[in-house]
């Protein structure tokens, strides 16, 4: 006790005064407390003292600064001021008739009158009797929020504990326990950026989560609650913005939170009111289509889609790769290139994609790589063992996920409204107002956008390299390509609309399926040899049950009993394979 006292910076000064020890307390404050403590108790706790103080100088640390030399002189420090003490001859009374008195006692005495014999001086300095913080009203005043005075070391701290005490209090932005592993490591990782970083959204999320302003909200009157809900956007009271992450023809994208969920989600607000413009049918259009899309592991996720100040709201699934255009920009200031595989990939997922708009009789109509966005491989250690890493969400080796984003332009093939998309990708057909195979629009961008992975030079948006390229005149590629994927990419780009495959077409084609069909038979052959190995245990099992069914009297080991029945006969233990659970199942891979 003694000890936690000294490290609050209060200081004990004891004096005998007629077999009784007064305990002189020494606040930094310059109070001071007096206490009177029985006789039998003194050489212990004169022993104790000597035992955890460190007597040896007045400036310990941190204190230097914040005692004066007077303070010095009250601490009782030095075996000089120690010494008389116990070699007092009152202390040679420390009398049985004292120790009596006290018997039974083993609490502190009330505190004494203010009539102790310490010299004038001293108790000036002491200011006796003028000590209204008790250790416990100085805790608990250090406990209050730290004004901006000097403080000493043990308020310092105790302000320190009790920011720390914030932070454990509710945010306002909820933690999701059940984030998947791709967006936890990657929110971990981003909040070890802003936890560093001094961005602005670093210290609005930081703030958010940190602050107890909001808390405090819950214990607002509900009126004034409803008051402020009320004037609140529902884009602010539902989503705390984190950045944004680009800016297009229809407005900003936002990366932000959910309050409630704690995931993430890409905001597309429309840059313009758009009560009556053009744009609020562009918005329109990929709120529908969106709606009617539903889920597809290859197509951008959609959450919901409000209006704000007339301005269109849209909360899509949030891709922590960026888009296909951001990749091939870095990819070609880093002087790399999309190796064959990956180009493979990329045109296969994005076929999928198509395929499933394609099927609900919809186009997409502004395929190009700035559409096309990408989600992370969740990192090795999210992989459990015995899974296979090629997911039926659509993950394939290479671990990326490319979805197809931005409907904007997405129009039905029945009734076509067509809104020309980037001229860059263009198809002719669609220039020239022919709509009748608009799915095919769609697989033209899709061979212009590859070719752009591939390192070809940007597409010109007209003029006569422009119309080169709708002669199928493929440009030249830093790096040639096998000539079965460049046949597939020049029919893609076929001027005659009829020969460009289909979505579907495109998703078994065996430029493309060849390395994924050998890996599928390679996981497959690995699946059939685990099914062999368990139905060889299977029987093994089977064949000594048997064994033991049929001869009940068998000689067992001492101390084990026979099998009453078939179900409760003992566990064979298995010859083979004894370590590998019995429950272990292999799912079945690929789309
Ligand atoms: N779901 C998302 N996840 C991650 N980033 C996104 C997402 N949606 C959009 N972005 C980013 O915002 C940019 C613009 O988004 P989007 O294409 O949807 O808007 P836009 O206004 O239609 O743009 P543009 O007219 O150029 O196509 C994208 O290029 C991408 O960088
Ligand atoms: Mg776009």
């Amino acid at each position: 006790m003694l000890t936690s006292l000294f490290n609050y910076g209060i200081y004990v000064v004891l004096v005998e005064v007629n077999h009784t020890l007064i305990v002189v307390t020494l606040y930094h404050t310059g109070y001071v407390g007096l206490l009177g403590l029985e006789a039998p108790s003194m050489t212990k706790l004169f022993d104790e003292i000597s035992q955890q103080l460190d007597f040896s100088s007045c400036g310990e640390e941190g204190s230097s600064s914040d005692h004066s030399s007077d303070d010095c002189t009250f601490r009782i420090r030095s075996p000089r001021i120690r010494s008389p003490m116990i070699r007092s001859p009152s202390s040679a009374c420390r009398t049985p008739r004292v120790r009596r008195h006290c018997r039974g006692s083993n609490t502190l005495c009330s505190p004494i009158q203010c009539t102790s014999p310490i010299p004038y001086a001293s108790w000036s300095k002491l200011r006796l009797c003028d000590s209204p913080s008790t250790p416990k009203s100085l805790l608990s005043k250090s406990s209050q929020p730290c004004s901006s005075t000097k403080m000493g070391r043990p308020q310092r701290s105790l302000c320190f504990a009790s920011a720390a005490a914030n932070l454990t209090q509710a945010p306002s932005v909820n933690v999701n326990p059940f984030t998947p592993n791709t967006v936890r490591r990657n929110s971990e990782q981003q909040w070890k950026n802003w936890s560093r970083s001094d961005d602005d959204y670093g210290r609005r999320l930081k703030h958010s989560l940190t602050s107890s302003e909001e808390d405090d909200e819950a214990f607002l009157p509900p009126k004034r609650r409803a008051i402020q809900a009320f004037m609140l956007s529902r884009y602010e009271s539902e989503f705390l913005e984190l950045e944004c992450i680009g800016v297009g023809e229809f407005g900003a994208v936002y990366k932000c939170v959910k309050r409630l969920d704690g995931c993430f989600y890409a905001i597309k607000r429309s840059r313009q009111p758009l009560a009556g413009s053009a744009n609020e049918q562009l918005a329109l259009k990929e709120v529908y289509a969106h709606a009617v899309l539903g889920h597809h592991p290859h197509v951008v996720r959609y959450y919901s889609a409000w209006a704000e100040d007339s301005h269109m709201i849209i909360q899509n699934e949030y891709c922590d790769g960026g888009s296909l255009s951001d990749v091939i920009v870095t990819k070609g200031v880093q002087g790399e290139l999309f190796k064959e595989d990956e180009l493979k990939d990329l045109l296969l997922q994005v076929s999928m994609g198509l395929k499933y708009i394609h099927s609900t009789g919809l186009v997409h109509l502004d395929i190009k790589p700035s559409n096309i966005f990408i989600c992370q491989p969740p990192s090795i250690s999210a992989v459990g063992e015995g899974e296979s890493e090629e997911e039926d969400d659509g993950r394939t080796s290479a671990g990326v996920v490319y979805k197809i984003g931005d409907l904007g332009h997405v129009t039905s093939t029945n009734s076509p409204q067509v809104e020309e998309g980037d001229s860059r990708f263009l198809a002719s057909e669609v220039l020239h107002e022919d709509y009748s195979h608009l799915p095919k629009a769609d697989i033209f961008a899709l061979g212009l956008m590859i070719l752009l992975a591939a390192g070809a030079p940007p597409l010109p948006q007209n003029g006569a390299e422009w119309h080169s390229l709708r002669e199928g005149q493929l440009p030249k590629l830093p790096k040639e390509l096998s000539p079965p994927f460049r046949d597939l990419l020049q029919l893609l780009l076929d001027p005659d609309l009829t020969k460009r495959p289909s979505a579907r077409e495109l998703c078994k084609h065996t430029v493309l399926r060849d390395e994924r069909t050998g890996r599928e038979a390679v996981e497959l052959r690995r699946e059939l040899n685990v099914e062999k190995f368990r139905t060889a245990m299977l029987e093994k099992e089977l064949q000594e049950a048997r064994q033991a069914a049929l001869s009940p009297k068998q000689i067992l080991p001492p101390g084990r009993k026979p099998a009453a029945k078939m179900g409760s006969l003992p566990r064979a233990r298995r010859l083979v394979g004894g370590k590998i659970a019995r429950s272990m199942s292999f799912g079945c891979t690929g789309y």
